[in-house]
């Protein structure tokens, strides 16, 4: 069974991350894009990670976790190299409801790390249920390869005309019609219309 692409946002969202190693790098990185408030509880860790702390990008705790830790915290990615200490904090998460990614027992895992493609506010998550993170890797790259960087300038100029289709144009059907023209205007030319040339585009063609 696939798993649900809920999209969330995580801006300001207090969350937590146990280990200092790579693949807790990996996590941090892919997470601070998203601008939630981390705190990373490690016994030791990598240099990387010391350097995001002294940036003000995390909290540091170099010891080793302790119950308390996952206080208010809206998630949490345990990524030690211990078995036995990511199991008992997914085990504490699930009692308190609080989603958990344990980075070596895709079981314990309420939730999954996607591979990822953002360009603005377009963003592509890809999953394969946990059976093969190399495969959503490669999807990623072949994602990545096709799409011509546009798409989030593309992504903001729809939104604006999308405000403007809301409050001009009086039905449905219509607002869908001005909607896929706009579009198809965007991906057919080389250089991107503005807002208002856009929407003097779609105007005349109503
Ligand atoms: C279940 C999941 C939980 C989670 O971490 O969220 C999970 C679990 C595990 N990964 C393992 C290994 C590897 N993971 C990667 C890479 C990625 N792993 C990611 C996600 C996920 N990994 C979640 C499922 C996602 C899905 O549904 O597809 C990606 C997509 C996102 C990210 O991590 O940012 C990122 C690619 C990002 C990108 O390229 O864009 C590579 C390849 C590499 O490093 O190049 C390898 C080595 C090759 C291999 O083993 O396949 C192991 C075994 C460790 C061991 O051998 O002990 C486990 C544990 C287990 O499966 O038991
Ligand atoms: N989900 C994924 O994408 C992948 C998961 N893995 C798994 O991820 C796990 C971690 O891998 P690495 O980062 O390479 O390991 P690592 O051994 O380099 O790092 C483990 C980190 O956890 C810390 N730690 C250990 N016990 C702790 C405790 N009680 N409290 C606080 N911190 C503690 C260590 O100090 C260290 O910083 C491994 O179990 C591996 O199987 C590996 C590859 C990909």
């Amino acid at each position: 069974m696939p798993y649900f692409p809920f999209f969330a946002n995580i801006e300001n969202m207090p969350c937590l991350v146990v280990g200092g190693g790579q693949v807790a790098l990996r996590k941090l990185e892919k997470l601070l894009d998203f601008s939630p408030i981390i705190k990373v509880v490690a016994l030791k860790a990598c240099g990387e990670i010391r350097e995001l702390a002294d940036r003000g990008m995390i909290t540091l705790f170099e010891r080793a976790f302790k119950d308390s830790d996952i206080d208010g915290s809206t998630f949490v990615i345990t990524a030690t190299g211990d078995r036995g200490v990511n199991r008992h904090i997914s085990q504490l998460c699930r009692q308190r409801h609080i989603p958990c990614n344990a980075v070596d027992d895709p079981e314990s895992c309420t939730f999954f790390f996607p591979a990822i493609v953002t360009e603005g506010d377009v963003c592509i998550g890809i999953s394969t249920g946990g059976k093969s993170p190399t495969l959503a890797s490669h999807l990623r790259k072949t994602i990545q390869s096709q799409t011509e960087g546009r798409l989030g300038d593309i992504c903001n100029v729809m939104g604006k005309v999308r405000d403007y289709a809301l409050e001009n144009i009086s039905t449905e059907q219509a607002r869908k019609k001005a909607m896929a023209e706009a579009l198809k205007i965007c991906l057919e030319s080389d250089v991107l219309p503005t807002e208002e040339q856009l929407i003097e585009m779609i105007k005349e063609r109503k």
